[in-house]
């Protein structure tokens, strides 16, 4: 097979049998390349990443039923001090009551190599509930799969790397071989009656109809024998997957889920995606796997995992509630929760301007803006934050806000009535902006804090004989 075998025509190798689709297998053959096949005119290191596109375009097959899964407590742990049993346990019932009772938040996996690991492992299943699943992740290892027997988790996931980068240049072996070895590690679970969640690592570096697709072919093999779901995770590990219609595979995201589910015949619900965000592309990357075929994208809370991270779940509630036009049972307000503890006690600093959870997301400060909002808050507010995230637009007071600025953050601050609010003829705004423009004309350039603002509205009251506002 030529070196750079995504840009050949292949062929499509179907056959409708009984109303089935029936692949033929034989097209895609393990290419037992004798040196790694590094993708060099797309990653020539020395040189920033490069898209090739050969206008090949894929159709949309967005599955029924999609869901998210979680990895917080996985890749999400690998990036960052590791959190207490307790803070698991906790985290996991947040999880709980955010994906709602259909299961939105369907799994979430945990290693299982530390005594603190075990333990968050099985104070979770006490727990009992239905979902999300509580899975583990192991190495392609005998060893580590012993810890997946002994605790007698039903699912585990496999570290399966397949780029050439992982088999050769890490692994030291040939594709053959660590084809081999992976699928004997993912037999002894089978044997075993424990399900399988394969992690392809570095898929969009990888030789897709060379080695992922034989590869993939094989594991639906073994599920066939066993009749034991066997789940495939494409992985974007160093998030260099795009979106772009006409994109080259293994960069095209689109293009490796339609291999897998077309031409390796993994079925919807065994495929997921799981992105990084080393290129900012991490949310719209998973959008797009289920868009074209994937029914799990896999996510970690506020994004949190290695180097830039993975895909924030927060995120996908809202882009399956954007997809769907439902939330399907998710209880949104929970995303707030959950920003809170991590803020609060595990001492996470979430960005000011992170989308949904950070502390200026729905905050503005341009005084123009404020005019708008005073008037009326869709014009400057993506949906009823105050509704689905318990977080109600606001708007900073500093230099540029203005009286209707000001006029709004009073309302805001101190939950006005209708029938109560001030707009921005009112003389307490007068006053109170009055010595905002003063602290600017005297050099300051950091925004009002609430405390200052209640201190100066509070001696404006005072001033003009007014009933001073309580929060
Ligand atoms: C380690 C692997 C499975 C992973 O998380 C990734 O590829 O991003």
């Amino acid at each position: 097979m030529a070196e750079n075998n995504y840009f050949l025509d292949r062929p499509v190798s179907l056959n409708v049998k009984n109303n089935l689709l029936e692949i033929e297998e034989h097209m895609y053959i393990l290419d037992d390349v004798k040196k790694p096949n590094v993708f060099r005119n797309m990653f020539p290191y020395s040189e920033v990443p490069k898209i090739p596109f050969n206008d090949r375009t894929v159709p949309h097959n967005m599955p029924r039923n999609i869901w998210i899964t979680d990895t917080t407590f996985r890749d999400g742990q690998q990036s960052r001090a590791p959190y207490t049993t307790e803070q698991i346990v906790k985290i996991y019932d947040y999880l709980h009551r955010l994906g709602g009772p259909k299961g939105m938040i369907r799994a979430s996996e945990f290693f299982l190599y530390s005594k603190k690991d075990r333990d968050a492992v099985y104070k979770c299943m006490e727990k009992g509930y239905e979902f999300p699943e509580v899975t583990s992740w192991i190495r392609a290892s005998k060893e580590d799969f012993k810890l997946v027997k002994e605790i007698g988790m039903k699912e585990t996931g496999i570290l399966v790397s397949c780029s050439d980068y992982h088999i050769f240049l890490k692994l030291k072996m040939t594709r053959k071989q660590a084809m081999e070895h992976y699928l004997s590690v993912v037999r002894d679970c089978l044997e075993e009656g424990i399900s399988v969640r394969c992690h392809l690592e570095d898929i969009t570096r990888a030789d897709i109809y060379g080695y992922v697709v034989p590869f993939c072919l094989e594991l639906m093999k073994l599920m066939k024998e066993y009749q034991i779901p066997v789940k495939v995770r494409a992985c974007d590990t160093m998030g260099y997957g795009v979106n772009y219609p006409g994109a080259v595979i293994p960069r095209s995201v689109q293009g490796i889920i339609y291999a897998l589910h077309t031409h390796a015949g993994v079925p919807h619900e065994l495929l997921e995606w799981h992105g990084h965000n080393d290129f900012y592309k991490s949310v719209v990357n998973s959008t797009t796997a289920w868009l074209y075929g994937c029914s799990g994208v896999n996510t970690s809370l506020f994004g949190i995992g290695e180097r830039t991270g993975n895909t924030p779940l927060e995120a996908m509630v809202f882009e399956y509630a954007q997809l769907k036009g439902e939330l399907n049972g998710m209880d949104t307000t929970v995303i707030t929760e959950l920003a809170e503890y991590y803020e609060k006690e595990i001492g996470y600093h979430i960005p000011e301007r992170t989308p949904f959870v950070g502390k200026n997301f729905n905050v503005t400060r341009a005084g123009i803006h404020a005019d708008g909002l005073l008037k009326n808050e869709e014009i400057y507010n993506i949906f009823d934050t105050e509704k689905f995230l318990n977080r109600p637009v606001l708007c900073a007071v500093s230099n540029t806000s203005g009286l209707a600025g000001i006029a709004h953050w009073i309302n805001t601050y101190f939950g006005l009535t209708q029938e109560q609010q001030l707009d921005k003829t009112s003389p307490i705004v007068t006053e109170v902006k009055k010595w905002v423009d003063q602290q600017y004309a005297d050099g300051r350039v950091t925004v009002m804090t609430d405390r200052e603002l209640v201190e100066q509205i509070d001696d404006a009251c005072r001033q003009l004989n007014m009933p001073q506002f309580r929060a």
